[in-house]
């Protein structure tokens, strides 16, 4: 099976998280946390930044490593790299989502997640993570 790898920014400010929601393709409508595939020869790191500031027009500091998730969709295997985030420089800016909300933890499920992202989501309920 095909398989792809992910990295995702958990942007956190002021006790909430940044949540976007797909613009475009099989899943829009959902939501997810920003990021995209790492490219070749590419650090997590280096690809978190390259997508948030693609999609986003932010830079962002790396704060933390959250977690690795792996889901089984019909046509591929993710794994998905999760990071803690916060803004560095910039006005957040939505090149490719439709919509985004900042929630904080107890309305982190008011929003339809993609699949994979369920587990981040209670992954970030139990371990309350924090700037
Ligand atoms: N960025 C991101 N992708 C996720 C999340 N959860 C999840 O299942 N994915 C899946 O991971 C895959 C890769 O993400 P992507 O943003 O690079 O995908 P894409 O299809 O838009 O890539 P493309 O712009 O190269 O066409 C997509 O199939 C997406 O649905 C998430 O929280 N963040």
């Amino acid at each position: 099976m095909k398989q792809i790898e992910v990295v995702a920014a958990i942007i956190y400010d002021n006790e909430k998280y940044f949540a976007t929601q797909r613009g475009y393709g099989e899943f829009e409508g959902l939501w997810e946390f920003p990021g995209g595939k790492i490219e070749k020869g590419e650090s997590h790191e280096n690809a978190l930044r390259r997508e948030i500031q693609e999609e986003l027009g932010v830079d962002i500091s790396i704060d933390g490593f959250i977690c690795t998730t792996d889901f089984d969709y019909p046509s591929f295997h993710l794994t998905m790299h999760c990071y803690l985030c916060t803004i560095l420089v910039g006005e957040l800016e939505l090149r490719e989502h439709k919509s985004a909300r900042w929630l904080v933890l107890s309305s982190l499920d008011e929003v339809m997640w993609l699949p994979a992202d369920k587990e981040i989501v209670e992954y970030l309920l139990e371990n309350r993570y924090e700037e």
